[in-house]
């Protein structure tokens, strides 16, 4: 177990560069096994889920070196191996275990993923998919069994309930190897999609449509990579810099940024004052005047990412006029950080769901807990904003998808240590 320790109220100023897509990066380390060559992906950040990953490829005797940003995989004497515990609960990106080797071996025995606490997150589409390609899955104990016909999956049709990002990523990891064609409507449309389309295809995969609505994957036999794949910027990495920068910083630009994939997120804090400078591949954020609070919904890409909504909060907190309203429709119950950030004196509250901020006077640093990831985030911040000493608990959590995020926020100027519990 490990802890955050923050001397919070020094602003911070200067440049921070952003690493590779954490949720690009944990679904292409799982579709790596699907090429019968060695895969190099460049641009992976330096995360928890990472480590936890290759150690997962380990037990299969798939070979990885992870030099700087630089992980190469080597799964040519992969052995089947079920994977039905230890590491898989450590992350909810396990998952993609499940279609990657489906798609390889034609059988996937795989138990069901961890991940963060952040209300009910079901698996059923993913199911719902595999079955769709001929494929039978049953249940045993804490793991799922997933099994192809012997003559392999079948190409069909499949009709999402929800634009769900890990069935779209599944199916296609299942369907790229199957017998004929795959189409899967109402597909998620994050960019790590069409970065997941990117990287197969380039090993022979035929997959059109990545980022719209409906994708269409012709089945081939065989996948192999023949040159590096460079994940793409972690958007939500990006934004939760883009909220420090606007809380407490003196003039901060923020490198590594497609800035398209910000579009929802860049409204809602022009709409509240914050100025900025958005370049080619970097965005500038001036220190924040006045700002004025905002009503948020998130929504699946492009709408407002629920992976933003808990680094924004500290923001609305800063805010002078107005009541703050975030409403979580992806995920209604991600709300752990609220009553973490009323101990630092955070006016925020949660009714119905619906989470409710005021402008609040300067926070004070606390002993906090960071329930999950994102809620770790909006406490880190809130801790680099508050006078005096902030202790984050669990932050573990934080260090699964934020890349040397103590190096970084040190560069800034800030006052940052993480230590063993
Ligand atoms: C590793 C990764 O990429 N994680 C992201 C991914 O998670 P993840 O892929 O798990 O999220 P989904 O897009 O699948 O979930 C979207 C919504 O659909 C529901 N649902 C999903 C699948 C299913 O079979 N049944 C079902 O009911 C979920 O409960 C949720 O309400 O997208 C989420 C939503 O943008 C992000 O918060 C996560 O950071
Ligand atoms: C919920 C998240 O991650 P995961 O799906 O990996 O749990 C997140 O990145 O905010």
């Amino acid at each position: 177990m490990k802890k955050m320790i923050i001397h919070g109220g020094k602003p911070l100023k200067g440049d921070v560069w952003i690493g590779g897509a954490k949720n690009s990066t944990v679904a292409l380390i799982p579709a790596s096994i699907l090429s019968r060559t060695t895969v190099v992906l460049e641009g992976v950040p330096r995360i928890a889920d990472v480590d936890n990953l290759m150690d997962l490829l380990g037990e299969m005797d798939v070979k990885c070196k992870f030099e700087e940003t630089t992980l190469t995989i080597d799964p040519e004497n992969i052995k089947r191996s079920p994977l039905p515990a230890g590491k898989i609960k450590s992350l909810r990106a396990s998952y993609y275990f499940m279609g990657a080797l489906l798609g390889r071996f034609g059988k996937a025995v795989v138990g069901f993923p961890g991940g963060d606490d952040i209300g009910p997150r079901p698996i059923d589409q993913h199911i719902r998919g595999f079955e769709a390609l001929g494929a039978n899955v049953e249940n045993e104990d804490d793991k799922i069994i997933i099994t192809a016909p012997e003559e392999g999956l079948r190409g069909a049709k499949i009709s999402l309930a929800m634009p769900s990002v890990g069935a779209t990523m599944n199916i296609i990891m299942a369907s790229v190897t199957a017998n004929g064609q795959t189409v899967i409507e109402n597909a998620a449309k994050e960019p790590e999609i069409i970065d997941l389309a990117i990287f197969l295809n380039n090993m022979g995969a035929v997959i059109r449509g990545a980022g719209t609505d409906t994708i269409r994957i012709n089945g081939v036999s065989q996948l192999k990579a023949k040159a590096s794949h460079t994940i793409i910027p972690d958007r939500i990495e990006a934004g939760t810099y883009i909220s420090l920068a606007a809380c407490i910083g003196n003039g901060i630009r923020i490198h590594n940024v497609i800035t398209e994939h910000l579009d929802s997120y860049l409204a809602k804090i022009e709409e509240m004052g914050v100025v900025t400078d958005v370049d080619e591949d970097s965005i500038f954020v001036y220190p924040a005047g006045d700002l004025k609070m905002v009503q948020i919904k998130t929504e699946p890409y492009p709408g407002f990412a629920t992976d933003l909504q808990q680094p924004i909060t500290p923001l609305l907190l800063t805010a002078k006029t107005g009541e703050g309203i975030i409403i979580d429709n992806i995920y209604p119950k991600r709300v752990g950080h609220v009553p973490e950030l009323r101990k630092m004196g955070g006016e925020i509250c949660v009714e119905n769901n619906i989470i409710l901020i005021h402008p609040s006077s300067k926070l004070k640093g606390m002993d906090v807990n960071a329930g999950e990831i994102r809620a770790g985030a909006a406490l880190m911040i809130a801790g680099l904003m508050a006078d005096g000493e902030t202790v984050i608990h669990n932050a573990g959590n934080i260090l699964r998808g934020y890349d040397r995020v103590q190096d970084k926020i040190r560069k800034l100027g800030g006052d940052i240590t993480v230590v063993e519990e």
